[in-house]
């Protein structure tokens, strides 16, 4: 154990992590060294370059991958010495994670994609409570394929949060869609760390996306290359790209 042990208030702590990919002959250096802290409660944009390692880094932190070098407490607890079964039950109990692709089940409707992970959760909201959450609650028995890319996005996004997890953590959560329903997918990820105070960390590389952060967190080449402060934060509403 280091000599400072992260605080209570601090959810992530990472010290000099790395991750290379050995492809054939060739390494790829995705991150060189990165430290980085992440607070309870903070709305986090991690902004940079494709291929500049965000989505690397956000997969040590829920867990989906581990690093080639460096450590990760999520709070008290070292990641990187997890196993498996110990990363799968980290991931289960405390992390949501909302992707480019929503990756809900087709014959499922909104609610029953909802279900699935209420089902096995240990102290979640219940479906409806979720989907009403994210503005949903008029749309609990549409299937995905009866609606919009956004209002699939806010059923993925209300499918992460059910579970009342401690982290939200969104890769390129609006990649895929247009401004305006874009902009109702960052409403609904704003009110979920506000209301919630889910610690929320979003990757883009939408510079305006970042205006609606607590701190934005810059990366380039695999190193984090700045960190700045909002003085004020944006509603998620007045964005606009
Ligand atoms: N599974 C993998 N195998 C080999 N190389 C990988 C793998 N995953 C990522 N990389 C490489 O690591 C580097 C960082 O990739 P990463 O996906 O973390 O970047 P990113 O900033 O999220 O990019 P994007 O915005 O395009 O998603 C890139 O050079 C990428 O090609």
């Amino acid at each position: 154990m280091p000599s400072s042990v992260p605080s209570v208030e601090t959810v992530f702590t990472a010290r000099q992590i790395t991750k290379v990919y050995h492809m054939g002959e060739v390494d790829v250096h995705a991150l060189r060294g990165v430290d980085l802290e992440l607070f309870a409660g903070e709305f986090v944009v991690l902004l940079g370059p494709s291929g500049s390692g965000k989505s690397t880094l956000l997969n040590i932190l829920g867990g989906l991958d581990v690093p080639s070098g460096g450590e990760v407490f999520y709070r008290d607890r070292q990641l990187t010495e997890f196993d498996d079964a110990a990363l799968t039950r980290y991931r289960r109990d405390h992390v949501g994670f909302v992707f480019q692709f929503y990756n809900l089940i087709p014959s499922l409707t909104a609610r029953e994609n909802v279900s699935l992970i209420t089902e096995i959760a240990r102290n979640p909201m219940s479906p409806v409570e979720a989907l009403e959450l994210v503005d949903l609650g008029k749309r609990l028995d549409h299937f995905p394929a009866q609606m919009s890319g956004g209002e699939q996005q806010r059923v993925a996004i209300a499918r992460a949060v059910a579970k009342r997890p401690d982290v939200l953590l969104c890769d390129e959560p609006t990649g895929a869609l247009d401004v305006r329903t874009g902009v109702l997918v960052l409403e609904a990820i704003q009110k979920i760390n506000a209301e919630l105070k889910t610690t929320t960390a979003v990757i883009t590389h939408n510079a305006v996306i970042a205006e609606m952060a607590d701190r934005v967190i810059h990366l380039s080449g695999g190193e984090i290359t700045g960190v700045e402060m909002n003085s004020r934060k944006r509603p998620a509403s007045e964005l606009n790209w």
